[in-house]
């Protein structure tokens, strides 16, 4: 019913994907060339898809603009609470009171506050690690030390180190633990026995959690996630933040759900936070909760094929390459440290012998060498192309 083949052309529209990648992947100040045209790059960098957002909710955000007027605006309406917890309760069979919802101009910015809301100059932030690098600009941005705790690797699958976390959330100055729920980039989905190994140890210590779970409508077929405020359905230190920003291509509209159960953490956050919304980001969050779901389950179709044709091509292509399939999210996350050595720098390789924009290597805070990671939200034409691309440059370096 969807065309998810269809080529969308981006340049021209300010996108991050099309326009960004000199600076946020090679830190260059607009004067670094490539053996390729912009145009002529295969882009599996940046988290976000190739895809279309939906029309039903492009048809409500054009219902809002004929409205004519975009004055200040806020999330007056309970209609939006009633879409996004009847989603959760749906999918997740999880809810919360209306008064714990707040919103804000997307995820990473509600890092940055909650953690300087949450800790003190001398408090230390935990995260598991390979991390999503935002987790500890959050932690820079505040002054705060963020604290590593190395997943462990077992031929591509990753668990957490309980022992490690345990010994790490014991020290009495890390307060704060930033989770992610499914991770980026590994792309697991924490089993339930997991998430309460990790919530005793939270609830040992007193730990406040900001459980970040932005991908966790993008699970493979059979994976179902679990919001750690499930398994946590009494802990008051926790922070839950979701999205439709990854799910329906929408991280553009900066608009995002944070759930905050603590009364003294909701009234910093009130006397703090600025709570004006942009009124087509609202109208076109409301659309995808209240309308979303036949697309989003042809995307998972689309995605979960994606992702077992590329397992396919590295097996044929870069047999020693370690793959397994994303359980969430829509990131592969490949291993190729039989064909790479710590010290190569991957993207920059990547960019200038295959035409390809990858994330990789040392991106990922730490526990990712050699390792690159590839968006597949994309036509299967595109990555394809891509695969080639990167099998070929591997194979002739
Ligand atoms: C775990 C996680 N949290 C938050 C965000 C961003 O939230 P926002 O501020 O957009 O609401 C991302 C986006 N991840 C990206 C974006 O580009 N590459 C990534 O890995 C993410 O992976």
């Amino acid at each position: 019913m969807y065309d998810f083949d269809k080529i969308v052309e981006r340049r021209n529209t300010n996108a991050m994907n099309t326009d960004g990648f000199r600076q946020y992947i090679f830190h260059d100040d607009g004067t670094m060339t490539f053996p390729f045209k912009d145009e002529e790059f295969v882009r599996m960098w940046v988290a976000d898809m190739e895809f279309e957002t939906p029309e039903v909710i492009r048809n409500a955000m054009k219902d809002r603009i004929d409205k004519g007027i975009f004055g200040y605006t806020k999330v007056f309406d309970p209609e939006y609470y009633k879409a996004f917890e009847g989603w959760c309760n749906r999918r997740y069979g999880w809810t919360f009171p209306k008064e714990q919802l707040v919103t804000s101009p997307g995820i990473i910015p509600a890092l940055y506050e909650l953690v300087g809301y949450i800790t003190a100059p001398d408090e230390k932030v935990l995260a598991v690690t390979p991390s999503y690098a935002y987790f500890k600009h959050a932690a820079d941005f505040n002054g705060r030390e963020l604290v590593c705790s190395d997943l462990i690797n077992k031929d591509g699958y990753y668990t957490m180190d309980m022992d490690d976390l345990a010994a790490k959330a014991a020290d009495p100055k890390t307060t704060l633990c930033i989770f992610c729920n499914p991770h980026n980039p590994t792309g697991r989905v924490w089993t339930e026995d997991e998430l309460k190994a990790f919530g005793d140890i939270c609830e040992k210590n007193n730990l406040w959690v900001i459980s970040d779970e932005i991908h966790c409508d993008l699970t493979r077929k059979g994976m179902q996630h679990t919001p750690l405020g499930k398994v946590m359905p009494d802990y008051g230190r926790l922070v839950t933040c979701m999205a439709p920003s990854k799910t329906f291509n929408m991280a553009g509209l900066m608009f995002s759900n944070v759930i905050i159960r603590d009364s003294g953490l909701m009234a910093t956050w009130k006397a703090r936070h600025y709570d004006f919304e942009n009124p087509i980001s609202i109208a076109a969050a409301q659309a995808a909760y209240q309308h979303g779901e036949d697309w989003l389950n042809e995307l998972h179709d689309y995605l979960d094929k994606n992702f077992a044709f590329t397992g396919e091509f590295l097996k044929e292509n870069l047999p020693d390459a370690k793959y397994q399939v994303s359980e969430a999210t829509y990131l592969a996350w490949v291993d190729l440290s039989a064909y790479f050595t710590p010290d190569e720098d991957l993207p920059m390789f990547f960019a200038n012998e295959a035409g390809v924009l990858l994330e990789g290597g040392d991106m990922f805070v730490q526990n990712s060498d050699c390792f690159i990671r590839l968006n597949l939200a994309c036509p299967k034409s595109v990555l394809e192309e891509g695969l080639k691309r990167i099998a070929k440059a591997t194979l002739n370096k």
